[in-house]
């Protein structure tokens, strides 16, 4: 996609007042210049409603800077943000996250000092009435598998389960969009399928679009719709995880030959 591309600005056109386009995220030439580095270089980057994308490149290609424009952690130098077809390069991150904008941070930020349902009740009771709470409560809890760690404190759980807290949490808020970092980092193989099939399940049956970075190739594989690789803060490929992964550029850049 190049700027002086004429369909492009017509569907951003479009996009902008919210019609007849099913891309849930999109951004024009967005970047972020840390002082004489350019961590975010330009990027026109699209994500279709439901779609799961894995963005992958080698340390430094400014992954956790793209996603921390998105979610507003970061202001950028130049460009613009459309989410659901309205600019939000200028909403704080609280307005980002109530239209729709759920965030999962590589850091885990549960509260450790308190229950598995309290945690839960953080982002529950922005968005459900007094009446439903614990039934909600229950729902989530049943579905990320924690219904028996309802009373036990988080900081007691095992990483893995911390995860599908922290995921639940992020699903309480009936997100549209869901923004992982790193979301099986440390994680056993048995933790990582787990993760993988929640990740599945919120794109199919819940319609959420996921973008997910992640260093792990093979968990890229058993979930991604496509990838995005992103080098020096550039998109450097896109395409499903077949096209991406047997891209010899792409062996050389990030996979290693012998992958
Ligand atoms: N707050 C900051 N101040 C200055 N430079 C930064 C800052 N945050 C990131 N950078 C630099 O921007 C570039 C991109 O970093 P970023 O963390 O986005 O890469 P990444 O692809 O997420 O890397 P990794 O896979 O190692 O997490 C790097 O050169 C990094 O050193």
């Amino acid at each position: 996609m190049g700027a002086s591309d004429p369909t492009v600005m017509t569907t951003r056109a479009v996009d902008e007042t919210g019609e007849g386009s099913s891309r849930i995220l999109q951004t024009r030439d967005l970047r972020k210049e840390f002082g004489g580095l350019t961590a975010t270089d330009d990027v026109d980057f699209s994500l279709e409603e439901g779609e799961l994308r894995c963005l992958i490149g080698p340390n430094g290609a400014g992954k956790s800077t793209f996603l921390d424009l998105l979610t507003g952690r970061l202001e950028p130098t130049a460009g613009k943000i459309y989410y659901d077809g309205h600019d939000i390069t200028d909403l704080p991150s609280y307005e980002r996250v109530d239209r729709g904008i759920s965030m999962k941070f590589q850091v885990p930020s549960i509260y450790e000092g308190l229950t598995v349902a309290g945690n839960l009740r953080i982002p529950l009771q922005q968005v459900v009435d007094g009446d439903e709470f614990e039934a909600r409560t229950r729902e989530i809890l049943e579905r990320f598998d924690l219904l028996a760690e309802y009373g036990t404190v988080a900081s007691n759980l095992s990483h893995g389960q911390q995860q599908r807290l922290e995921i639940g949490m992020a699903m309480a808020l009936e997100p549209n969009l869901m923004l992982l970092d790193e979301p099986v980092a440390g994680l056993s193989v048995e933790e990582t399928a787990e993760i993988a099939d929640l990740l599945r399940e919120i794109s199919d049956d819940d319609g959420v679009a996921l973008i997910v970075i992640e260093h792990d190739i093979d968990f890229v594989e058993s979930i991604a719709d496509r990838v995005t690789v992103l080098d020096q803060g550039s998109i450097f490929r896109e395409g499903t995880v077949e096209e991406v992964t047997n891209d010899p550029e792409v062996k050389r850049i990030y996979l290693g030959e012998d992958h």
